[in-house]
């Protein structure tokens, strides 16, 4: 939960974002008022539903964007979904509620990894009494295990061989950073191990590879999995933010049946998440009524007007979000503390190469971006990505034998790689 205001959060979604103010302004009020709603008494409390929002506008311009950086901000749990998901071939009542369970394991990743966190501090502390152990032996006086820890902290051991006792279901800490579906089974095979108290083997390592692991299985140890369990169940309830991509495709149309059904069946189910039920989840029963949706979609075709009408009523702020233009591209490139500018720059600098971007490099960079996505597809500052992949092709490969060197991107620079390609609409549409 955060208590920055809503201009405060609109500033923080600056650093990333460009333009879009309306969807900035809505998502910073939503955010604002989970906090206003924790200062209302108990009775009131419950009352205030959170208004969800309805994010209108074609591809690649941020509305992802920032509902994940709101989502960042407030560490909110957060999950995307594609409506479209539930009404694959097959659908016979797809169950909706996998997307409560899957916010609740993202919540599970995310609290395990902060508390964790919390008490890495005393899990050092312990890893480093083990190591001792293991260096001095078990009945070693207090002399010698000062003497030894005084010699780990100068790093005079890290190399030297200890053999220790590890769990098979400790994993080093930078295994968990939240995410993906495979960390998510890792996690599940994790819980496993714990609860039948895993099994241990003897293995050898040197003093620096064994920290991660002993502080892992530390760090384990100190966690109550209750606390951790009731926390990300609360954190879910009270701040989770389900982020419903291509909503307009599940919109019926009054010409068609069949895939219809199945579309205005998909929003039938939605309806109950979004007005307040109760999941069950394998943590526990979770409500959903505080829960912000943020749906989204172009609604190039179906109008907002065609979603059922009580999922419209639910859905009460609208904000649209305007196409990316030429000088939008170029603020993207440069304004913004993510910029593809600076990250290909900083990839370069590590083969000791040293990138700089020119005014009129970047205004090429921009510029063709937008050419193609008009002549070929508006997929948004997506495109950005393919050019600039392109432009630093040669690059990229040749860069370990250029070691020293200095590469200025100006226009030229930019022309040469991908200027002949981005002038074809039909190569453009491969390569770009
Ligand atoms: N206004 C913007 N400012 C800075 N970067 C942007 C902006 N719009 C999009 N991007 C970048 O483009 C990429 C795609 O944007 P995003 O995922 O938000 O698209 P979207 O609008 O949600 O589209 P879709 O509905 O297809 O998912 C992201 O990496 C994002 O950082």
């Amino acid at each position: 939960m955060t208590n920055l205001t809503p201009r405060e959060i609109v500033s923080e979604l600056d650093r990333f974002i460009i333009g879009q103010r309306d969807a900035k302004r809505a998502v910073a009020v939503a955010l604002r008022n989970r906090w206003r709603r924790k200062q209302l008494g108990d009775d009131l409390r419950d009352e205030v539903y959170p208004k969800n929002i309805l994010m209108i506008g074609p591809t690649g311009v941020g509305k992802t964007e920032i509902s994940r950086r709101l989502a960042k901000l407030a560490r909110a749990p957060f999950l995307k979904v594609e409506a479209t998901k539930f009404t694959e071939v097959g659908y016979v009542g797809r169950d909706v509620d996998s997307i409560i369970r899957d916010l609740v394991d993202a919540a599970m990743i995310e609290t395990r990894q902060r508390m964790r966190d919390e008490v890495k501090a005393r899990a050092y502390k312990a890893a480093e009494e083990r190591v001792i152990e293991a260096l001095a032996g078990k009945d070693a006086r207090d002399q010698t295990r000062e003497m030894f820890r005084q010699k780990l902290k100068r790093g005079e051991l890290d190399s030297t061989v200890i053999e220790l006792e590890i769990q098979d279901s400790t994993m080093p800490m930078g295994m968990f950073p939240g995410g993906n579906g495979m960390e998510m089974q890792m996690q599940g095979l994790h819980d496993l191990f714990k609860a039948f108290g895993g099994r241990s083997t003897r293995k050898k390592m040197t003093v620096a590879e064994s920290y991660d692991i002993l502080i892992g299985q530390e760090a384990d140890k100190l966690l109550d999995d209750e606390a951790v369990k009731s926390a990300a169940l609360e954190a879910v309830q009270e701040n989770g933010i389900v982020f419903l991509d291509e909503i307009d495709k599940i919109c019926a149309r009054s010409d068609a049946r069949g895939a219809d059904v199945s579309r205005e069946g998909v929003q039938r189910d939605l309806l109950p998440l979004i007005e307040g039920t109760t999941v069950s989840t394998k943590y526990g029963p979770v409500k959903t009524d505080h829960i912000l949706f943020i749906a989204s979609g172009a609604f190039h075709i179906a109008k907002p007007s065609d979603l059922l009408p009580e999922l419209q009523g639910r859905l009460p702020i609208r904000v649209e979000l305007q196409p990316l233009n030429e000088d939008d591209f170029v603020r993207i490139l440069t304004e913004t503390d993510n910029a593809l500018t600076r990250q290909y720059s900083a990839l370069m600098a590590t083969e000791d190469v040293a990138v700089t971007f020119t005014e009129d490099g970047i205004a090429a960079l921009a510029r063709i971006a937008a050419d193609v996505n008009r002549s070929v597809e508006n997929i948004g500052a997506r495109r950005l990505y393919t050019i600039m992949e392109r432009v630093f092709e040669e690059l990229s490969f040749t860069a370990p034998d250029r070691s020293g060197e200095t590469v200025t991107v100006d226009a030229r620079f930019v022309e040469t790689n991908v200027g002949q390609l981005a002038r074809s609409a039909d190569i453009s549409r491969y390569v770009l």
